[in-house]
């Protein structure tokens, strides 16, 4: 009875007596209401099925009661034809269900620029809900700016893809495509508009360009530890005086102005002149280093400025280059200046102010580029007085004056230089070897009139010399009966000052430079794990001792 009922309810259903009069029909029959007395001839004749132009069906009859019931249904054409309607509204749902879960916004407008359909990612990109825009032109939208370019109302007059950036009135900024889509004599139907988020497609951009300039900014911290790793370049500098001479320095190199170092024998100045020239533009061209105060004036001129063939007895029969000519695009480093002979610092002066030379013997002026650096540990404005330094040559010389204290003067620099000649001596010789506190004490306490230099020699002839593998007082005894003039005191002495204070105990110094030591490692390492790692220490170690000194991190 129920799938009779289920029949009944999804067929046209027509009663008639035998007489073919109809007695009833139901709602899906009434389609069927032209052709009644077709159907019920069919029906009385005992066919099954029924054709007519637009309804073909197929017939059911039965009697009952002295009535006869028919069941029209439609025929196989027509469920096929229900089918395919069924199969592409599936379809359909399937592209909307596309459509609506891609990331990228997609907004269908049709061939008037009306937008028909959007999906939930149009609206999280751009602010915009269905509600403001389906069902709205674009060139309202746009007037309304809303939107400042439509990409659709684009591709609708150029007739093919367009690609824009669009600026939302709700401050995205989006990348927009707009493909038209044709039916199939080629009209245009529809248009599809990719929508993606340029703000943060910006916001990657703008991470990419803070990560390359960290990038860069590591690799210069990293060529300059390289640097500092050169035995050739490494400059030891804790106190404030030297840092202040590297700053200066490191400025100086970039520019191309002339510079006088001013400093005692054996401070680091030709240490400095180094630092410039490997730090400057000129660094692939030489660095020509000439002492003026070695060499008698005639071959300190022939030196410098070279000489042409038979120009002077025993000269060379071709005739040789000087060293302003050899140092060509590069620097001249005129050490001693203040020795330089009256004479020849009037050629100098002229090479200086036309950057040309002129060889000895030779009439033909050759140009050359160079830069000059100079030094002296004389006092020049005292000399100009008493009229053996030219004056106009100091102008032009000390266009930038760099002073390097004496080791006395910066007491901070002993034991981390002590340190980086021993790393040297230990590092070449596969030793171990260490000093004793009183021993450090005693290198402090001394003033160093040779200055660096001669720090450096008395630490390595003492540390290959020691037999022990940590050098104390009794080596230091031992290697001074060698050496002259050179007295080491553990007690600090009334001239050996620090800054103008008494001088630091040991302990405190090392303690000093050790926070130092800490604090940089902090700085340049982003985690205190990385920095214990680097000083080679325990995290734990590394935590009591920023503790202790009190370090912010
Ligand atoms: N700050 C420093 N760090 C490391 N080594 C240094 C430093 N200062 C000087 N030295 C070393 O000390 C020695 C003397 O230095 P340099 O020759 O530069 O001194 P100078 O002032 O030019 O001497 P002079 O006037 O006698 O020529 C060199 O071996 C140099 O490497």
């Amino acid at each position: 009875m129920n799938t009779f009922l289920t029949k009944i309810n999804s067929f046209g259903v027509l009663v008639i007596d035998l007489q073919g009069r109809l007695l009833y029909s139901n709602a899906l029959a009434k389609k069927y209401n032209y052709y009644i007395d077709a159907i019920t001839e069919a029906a009385l004749s005992g066919a099954s099925t029924f054709s007519l132009l637009h309804y073909p069906a197929e017939i059911e009859s039965f009697q009952d009661n002295g009535q006869m019931i028919v069941l029209i249904s439609p025929t196989n054409e027509m469920v096929r034809l229900k089918k395919e309607t069924d199969a592409l509204q599936s379809v359909r749902n399937e592209l909307n269900e596309v459509i609506n879960s891609s990331f990228d916004g997609i907004v269908i407008s049709d061939k008037d620029g009306i937008i028909i359909h959007q999906n939930p990612s149009y609206e999280q990109i751009t602010g915009l809900s269905a509600k403001d825009c389906i069902g709205r032109s674009l060139k309202e939208l746009e007037e309304e700016h809303i939107i400042d370019t439509s990409a659709s109302l684009r591709a609708l007059e150029e007739k093919k893809e367009v690609t824009i950036i669009q600026k939302i009135s709700t401050g995205a900024t989006v990348l927009v495509s707009a493909a038209p889509i044709r039916n199939k004599n080629g009209e245009i139907e529809k248009i599809v508009n990719n929508v993606r988020d340029l703000t943060q497609l910006n916001t990657l951009e703008s991470e990419i360009k803070l990560l390359e300039q960290q990038n860069q900014q590591i690799h210069q911290e990293l060529e300059f530890l390289k640097e500092q790793n050169d035995p050739r370049l490494s400059i030891i500098a804790h106190s404030d005086a030297m840092k202040d001479v590297l700053d200066r320095a490191i400025r100086v190199s970039q520019i191309d102005s002339g510079v006088l170092i001013h400093g005692a024998s054996g401070v680091g100045k030709e240490k400095i002149v180094e630092l410039i020239h490997q730090r400057s533009l000129r660094k692939e061209y030489p660095l020509i280093k000439i002492n003026c105060g070695a060499l008698p004036e005639s071959l300190l001129e022939s030196e410098l400025f070279g000489y042409e063939s038979g120009s002077f007895t025993g000269a060379n029969q071709k005739g040789k280059a000087g060293l302003f000519e050899a140092a060509h695009r590069g620097t001249i480093f005129l050490d001693e200046i203040g020795e330089m002979p009256l004479q020849l610092q009037v050629k100098l002066l002229r090479v200086l102010q036309e950057h040309e030379i002129t060889r000895i013997g030779g009439t033909k002026p050759t140009p050359v580029d160079i830069r000059v650096v100079a030094a002296t540990h004389r006092n020049l404005p005292e000399m100009i007085q008493q009229g053996t330094f030219r004056e106009d040559l100091y102008y032009r010389l000390n266009i930038i004056p760099i002073s390097i204290p004496a080791l006395k003067d910066r007491k901070e620099d002993v034991i981390p230089l002590i340190y980086h000649f021993l790393n040297g001596i230990n590092h070449k010789y596969g030793l171990n070897r260490s000093f004793t506190n009183d021993a450090l004490i005693a290198f402090t306490n001394y003033d160093w009139p040779g200055n660096v230099r001669e720090l450096q020699n008395f630490v390595e002839r003492i540390t290959l010399m020691s037999s022990n593998s940590e050098v104390g007082m009794t080596d230091l005894q031992k290697e001074l009966q060698f050496t002259n003039g050179l007295q080491l005191d553990t007690a600090p002495t009334a001239n050996s000052t620090l800054n103008g204070a008494e001088t630091m105990p040991l302990r405190e110094q090392l303690e000093a430079f050790e926070a130092e030591l800490i604090k940089e490692a902090l700085n340049y390492y982003p985690s205190i794990r990385q920095a214990a790692i680097a000083l080679k220490v325990d995290q734990s170690t590394l935590v009591r001792k920023i503790q202790k000194y009190e370090i912010e991190k």
